[in-house]
């Protein structure tokens, strides 16, 4: 049966060498199989650090992390590595693609790159479903911001990982871009079961899942479920003013 926790950190503390202050500071949370998560807080708040980290492409400092189940946090490369390529697909601001490579061959190099023969038929799946089909030959280049981090979307969900770590996928498109991609992830959630934790500072792109996690100063400080795009950002407001009076030492 399915683990219904995709990914979870339990206790987790992260101090950068050289930097005064913990990037995330016993942090614990789990995001569950099947559910579209964001993560949400102030600039410095510890969210590309909670990504990196749950993604195995960072080490905790201590602590635990779990990916469908098991430890990632011990094991040492090649296995951490091997792990990530199988466990865990990726969507970035800027949408990291290979200009040389096609689409096809973008959307198969996570397979590849893992040593597993390529789910051709699912990934002319996935490739119609992110609305690209006969656009399989194209480069990167030929292609609009919102077309490439379709490709991008296709290349995580064909290797049908265990959860797909976005980090800020909206942040390069338009507005109208943007919500489309947006829909693609709903649809990646909703039609395919996909695990999805996603940073961003947009409260609408927040607002589009199950569940929001704000973060303050390395710490899970509130979350929402289902919250409209409103209520993201009253709480982010509170959120950000709270940091503020820390770091003035007007906090009570
Ligand atoms: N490579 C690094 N070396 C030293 N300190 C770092 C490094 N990366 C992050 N930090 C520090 O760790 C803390 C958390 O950073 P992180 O990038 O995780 O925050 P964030 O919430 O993602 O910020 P932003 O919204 O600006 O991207 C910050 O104090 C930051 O300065």
């Amino acid at each position: 049966m399915r683990n219904t926790v995709a990914v979870e950190l339990i206790d987790v503390t992260k101090t950068y060498p050289g930097a005064g202050v913990r990037a995330l500071d016993g942090v614990s949370v789990a995001f569950r199989a099947g559910t579209f998560n964001a993560v949400m807080g102030p600039s410095g708040s510890g969210k590309s650090t909670l990504l990196q980290c749950a993604a195995g492409l960072d080490r905790a400092d201590s602590g635990r992390v779990l990916l469908a189940g098991a430890e990632i946090g011990q094991l040492r490369e090649p296995k951490l590595t091997e792990a990530r390529r199988k466990l865990v697909g990726f969507v970035f601001q800027s949408y990291n693609l290979i200009d040389s490579l096609s689409v096809w061959h973008n959307v198969l190099l996570p397979q590849r790159l893992a040593g597993a023969r390529p789910d051709r038929a699912w990934a002319r799946e996935v490739v119609r479903r992110v609305g690209l089909a006969g656009r399989e030959d194209d480069r990167p280049a030929q292609l609009s911001g919102g077309q490439r981090q379709r490709v991008a979307l296709a290349r995580a969900l064909a290797a049908r990982p265990e959860v797909i770590f976005a980090d800020e996928p909206t942040g390069a498109l338009d507005l109208t871009t943007g919500r489309e991609v947006l829909d693609l992830l709903r649809e990646a959630v909703d039609g395919l079961r996909t695990t999805i934790v996603m940073v961003t500072h947009d409260p609408a792109a927040a607002a589009r899942a199950d569940r929001v996690v704000f973060l303050a100063d390395g710490r899970i400080v509130t979350e929402l479920a289902s919250p409209s795009a409103a209520q993201v950002a009253a709480q982010m407001t509170a959120v950000t003013d709270r940091t503020a009076a820390t770091m003035t030492g007007s906090a009570r």
